[in-house]
Parts: C-alpha cells; structure tokens; sequence
C-alpha cells in the first residue's frame, strides 16, 4: 500500500501532454500513489491526498463567467480550505494573479526595484483600460514609452491571450484592444530564454523568438500575430528570422538567474512556475518579459524526477513537527 497519495487536477489538455502514467510509474517506486482528480466528482470521495498538484487556470478564467466552472472552482476550494493538511500546488490566489497581465508585469517591476543594480530590468509598459484614443497617446508620451509598442491581452490565459500585435507608431495606436498592457519592445536578436522553475531547481531553454527592429516611430502597418506562432520550440515564422550579419547576443549570466529565480519564487509563492526572459543586445540587460504558470517544460528530460524531489521535499516539511 502507497503511504502517501498526490492528487493531479489537470485541463484535458495539460493530461495529453504531461504523460501522468509515466510519473506514477517513477513515483510508485518511491511509495507515492498518483491520483487523478475529475472535477466533477466530489473530492472526499477521491481522497485523501497528501498534496495536490493542478493546473486550473481554465477554469479560474470560466468561472468569471459561467456557473457551472464557478462551481467546480467552490468545490475544490472548499476542499482545499477543509483539508488545511493537504499542500496545494499551488496556492489559489499565487496563481490567479500570473492570470492578469496587469498584475503580473506589476510584479515584475517591483522585482527590478528589488534587485536594483544587477542588470535585470521589466520592459516599460502601461495598463491600458480605455478606447479614448488621445488618452492612450497621451499615456504613451508621458511615460514615454518607446516604439515598436508590443500589445498583449489583459487576459493571460487561453487561445485569444497569445494574439498579440506590433505597433510602430502613434497612427497604429487604433489597433490596440483594451483591456491590454503596451510594452516597449526590446531588441533581443530573436532568441528567448524559457526559465522552468520547479521548486529550488530551475532549467533553462532556448528558444525562437522576435527579430530585431528599427527603434521607431515609423510609418509601418500594425503587424498582428500569435505568440505561440514565433517561440514554440517548433516555430518557425517570417518573424522569427534574423539578419545573418547581427552578432550573437551572450547567453544570460547564471549567477543574475539564480538570483532572479530565488526573488521571483519569494514574490509569488509558488513552485511550479516558468519564466521568459530576453537580453537587450544594447545593454545585455536581462529582461523579464512573462510569467507562466504550470508550463509545459518541454525539453527539461529531468522535470519529473525533479517534480518528484520537490514533492517528496514539500512532504517531509509538511510532516516536520517544527514547520
Ligand atoms: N517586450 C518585448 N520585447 C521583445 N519581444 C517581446 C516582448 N514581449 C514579448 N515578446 C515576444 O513575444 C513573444 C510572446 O510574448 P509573451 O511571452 O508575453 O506571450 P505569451 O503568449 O504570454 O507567451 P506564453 O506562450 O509563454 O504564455 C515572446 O516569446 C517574444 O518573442
Ligand atoms: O512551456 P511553454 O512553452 O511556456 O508553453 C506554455 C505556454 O507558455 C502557456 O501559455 C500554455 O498555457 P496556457 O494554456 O495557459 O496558455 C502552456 O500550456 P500547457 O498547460 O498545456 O503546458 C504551455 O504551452
Ligand atoms: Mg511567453
């Protein structure tokens, strides 16, 4: 009999994915039993679970709209808060702000402020909430902000929240869909560091990314696209494509990684976490540009035996009598 059971509340779609059965299989011979958890059955009669793990980011963002994910959201939060032994990972409310734009790049700029003097820095950007078009142009002149202007959704989560847009001047302003945040885009000779972090480890990836482009402003159309079209590790986009005669941008210092790592995981309290950073080829300032959620880890080979460390590590703190 396994000692010690973990739950797994997944979306349809991180279960294709994540090759749970391979997991349970390393755990099982570890002693852990890994359970998975349907929603829409009660949650006593799946239990008990020593630790949760989920991904409910579907159903947080639902639930603002449609009673029936409200529900099933109620149902696992009642269970979390009557099994205070159970651990979450991970919290609720860590989670549900890296939902909101806004809240997360809020985040971001407070760690740049925290780590001041070691080269890390968020990307100028403001909350945009409104389709008054003088007060979006005034808001970008004052906190002159510089073009190219990168749009992103408010809404951090599902297929609409990768469309994105490039903006290169005040004219293309019009295009910007409130709610959005309007970032500065920072030339980064189209290569993206995917930083996966699982609890104290963390691994990092290469990955395409946006090209290189004039500082503007210029009179060029708004170039609309999907994120996931320029740096999956499949993408292969016009976007993407460099000049061959750019110099190569050095890889990130590991030293500023750790330390942005230790900050960011402090900040949010979570384990399970991923982090896009760019380096500025002007200033080789590294440049924190999103926060993910429960990623994919894709090509991170040790991911599930470093989640099982991590587990195993939460578990035993967790049965400490001194924590
Ligand atoms: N400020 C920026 N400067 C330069 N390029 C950027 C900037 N912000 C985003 N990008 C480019 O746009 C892509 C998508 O941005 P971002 O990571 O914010 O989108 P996302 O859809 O939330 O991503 P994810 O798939 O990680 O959830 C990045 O991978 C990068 O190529
Ligand atoms: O591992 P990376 O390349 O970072 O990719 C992740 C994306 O960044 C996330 O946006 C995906 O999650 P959402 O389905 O929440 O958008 C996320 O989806 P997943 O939950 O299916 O893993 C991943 O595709
Ligand atoms: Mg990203």
């Amino acid at each position: 009999m396994a000692s010690r059971r973990v739950g797994f509340c997944l979306s349809v779609k991180k279960r294709r994915r994540i090759n749970l059965s391979a997991f349970a299989h390393l755990c099982a011979g570890r002693g852990i039993e890994v359970v998975e958890i349907d929603l829409s059955r009660t949650m006593d009669s799946q239990g008990p679970f020593d630790i949760i793990v989920h991904k409910l980011s579907d159903v947080i963002v639902e639930a603002e709209h449609d009673s029936q994910s409200q529900q099933l959201l109620d149902n696992f939060q009642t269970y979390v808060s009557t099994h205070p032994r159970t651990v979450l990972l991970d919290p609720l409310p860590a989670m549900r702000q890296l939902l909101d734009r806004f809240a997360s790049y809020r985040i971001i700029s407070k760690l740049q402020n925290t780590l001041q003097g070691k080269s890390i820095c968020c990307p100028p950007y403001l909350e945009i909430n409104t389709t008054d078009m003088s007060a979006i142009q005034e808001a970008v002149d004052r906190k002159q902000l510089t073009y190219p202007l990168i749009c992103k959704t408010r809404v951090a989560h599902g297929s609409r929240s990768h469309e994105m847009s490039l903006i290169f001047s005040r004219a293309g302003l019009r295009d910007a869909r409130p709610p959005c945040v309007l970032q500065s885009f920072v030339n980064h000779g189209a290569v993206l560091h995917k930083v996966f972090v699982v609890g104290e480890q963390h691994f990092t990836v290469a990955r395409p990314s946006l090209k290189n482009f004039p500082t503007g402003p210029y009179d060029r159309k708004t170039i609309f696209f999907n994120s996931h079209e320029v740096s999956k590790p499949e993408s292969c986009s016009h976007l993407t494509a460099l000049d061959e005669t750019m110099p190569r941008v050095p890889a990130p210092n590991e030293d500023l990684m750790v330390a942005m790592v230790k900050e960011l995981r402090a900040a949010l309290g979570m384990a399970l976490f991923g982090v896009d950073v760019i380096t500025n080829i002007d200033t080789h300032t590294l440049t924190i540009i999103d926060i993910n959620i429960f990623p994919g880890y894709e090509g991170v080979p040790q991911f599930f035996s470093s989640l099982l460390s991590h587990i195993e590590y939460v578990l035993d703190m967790s049965h400490d009598p001194k924590h």
